[in-house]
């Protein structure tokens, strides 16, 4: 196996991966950096894929992601760790315990008119179904990225990923958008026990709303989310002009973009946020929702990525060199989201990957090219670069952006 040149080889040095225009270590190498060897934690059991694999609108994608990571030989780079499901405790440390009760029992219960009135306001009905099996799926991939952050706040690795986790529509007391558990919130929760400010950044195609609301009105977790924002496009928030409330006024940031983005103008947004972000909040620990709805091909049809773009803003987020926890989310071409996370494996393994997928039980899912890599479709980036220019702008220029901190740093140096 160890000749076999798609297998990686054990010398594998850590490559730049091709930047997305193309070149391999261009004008922003500096950004890139040959990292030191990461301990990179990477959550799975095969009781957690066989649970995750349930997740309705993903049928399989667990366990389709599982093997390509395993065929790729990634494993051995990586600390594998079981999981457990969330407990009923754990989940209410953000729920309430209201809708996770009104959620076990109609999961129990295969009378098909149970959706009574309280399943309604618990969010719980025909767009979320909660169907046999949906609560313990929701507590298994729960449970996955529980862990991952308690790896991260007992130091045992810099990089914690769970691909079944990343539900960011979940509410305190409802379902949404097929999230029934926020577990992203259960993660930030458990990282803030140790770190004092967390970042959240969420690169699904859909606002990550559920997170947003969770921490809208502290300073403690900024979030930041890039998103398709379109009138009747799902969930309809996540606009420029929504920036947090009380406490949190200025901890929110939304950057709201157009139909049919592609990998240069995603990329740029995201390199020229994030650079104002690090600066202004200096974050302890960041957790990145990496859903792959925004990928070409994938059934949303939205925007036109490849996992280049999606690849090097984890990449970018590597260079900060803290605490880094990994979650899925949307993506629903599923041998396509299992293409992105495996590349984003192996950025954060530092490990260079042949592009031709090793046979593995699925492999017939990746013809006709079997290729990790995938071709933008010909649809129009209908983000104009004045769009571009004006969101980084208006975030830029914000005058709420975190000022109070800045200015309290600006008085000590004064002194
Ligand atoms: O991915 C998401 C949210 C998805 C979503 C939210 C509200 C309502 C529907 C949603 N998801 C879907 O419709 C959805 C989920 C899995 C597979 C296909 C899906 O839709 C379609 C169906 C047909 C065409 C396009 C998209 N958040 O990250
Ligand atoms: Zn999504």
């Amino acid at each position: 196996e160890e000749n076999d040149q798609n297998v990686l080889h054990k010398d594998a040095s850590p490559v730049y991966q091709t930047d997305v225009n193309g070149d391999t270590g261009g004008s922003n190498t500096i950004r890139k950096g040959l990292l030191p060897e990461k301990k990179v934690v990477y959550v799975c059991s095969a009781d957690f894929l066989s649970e995750c694999d349930r997740i309705a609108k993903v049928p399989f994608r667990a366990s389709i992601t599982h093997a390509v990571i395993e065929a790729y030989g990634l494993l051995s780079r990586m600390s594998v760790v079981p999981p457990k499901p969330a407990t009923f405790e754990e989940i209410c440390h953000f729920h309430s315990t209201d809708y996770i009760e009104c959620l076990q029992r109609l999961c129990q219960d295969d009378d098909p008119d149970k959706y009574d009135e309280e399943a309604e306001e618990f969010g719980l009905g025909y767009d979320c179904p909660a169907d046999e099996g949906v609560y313990d799926s929701a507590s298994w991939a729960a449970g996955g990225t529980l862990t991952a952050a308690e790896q991260l706040v007992s130091g045992q690795c810099s990089v914690a990923i769970n691909w079944a986790g990343g539900w960011h529509h979940a509410k305190r007391d409802s379902a949404a958008g097929f999230c029934y558990i926020n577990d992203i919130v259960l993660g930030i929760l458990k990282l803030r026990t140790k770190y004092d400010r967390v970042l959240y950044v969420d690169i699904d195609l859909h606002h990550g709303d559920g997170v947003e609301d969770a921490f809208c009105a502290t300073s403690k977790v900024m979030t930041v989310s890039f998103h398709k924002y379109s009138p009747g496009f799902f969930p309809g928030t996540g606009n420029l002009s929504d920036t947090g409330i009380g406490k949190g006024a200025g901890y929110t940031v939304n950057v709201p973009l157009n139909e049919g983005c592609q990998d240069e103008n995603f990329y740029r947004v995201f390199e020229k946020v994030m650079d104002i972000v690090k600066i202004k909040f200096d974050p302890e620990a960041v957790v990145c929702q990496c859903g792959a709805d925004g990928l070409a091909g994938d059934p949303m049809d939205s925007f036109n990525l490849t996992t280049l773009s999606l690849a090097k803003c984890v990449q970018y987020l590597l260079t900060w060199n803290i605490p880094l926890l990994l979650l899925g989310g949307g993506g629903y071409h599923i041998p396509n989201t299992a293409r992105c996370w495996t590349h984003i494996t192996s950025v954060v393994t530092g490990t260079k990957l042949s592009s031709d997928i090793p046979e593995h039980r699925y492999f017939t899912l990746y013809g006709p090219d079997y290729d990790l890599m995938i071709s933008p479709g010909n649809r129009a980036d209908t983000n104009t670069p004045s769009h571009i220019k004006n969101v980084i702008a208006q975030i830029s220029d914000r005058p709420d952006l975190f000022v109070c901190k800045i200015h309290i740093k600006q008085n000590v140096s004064e002194d």
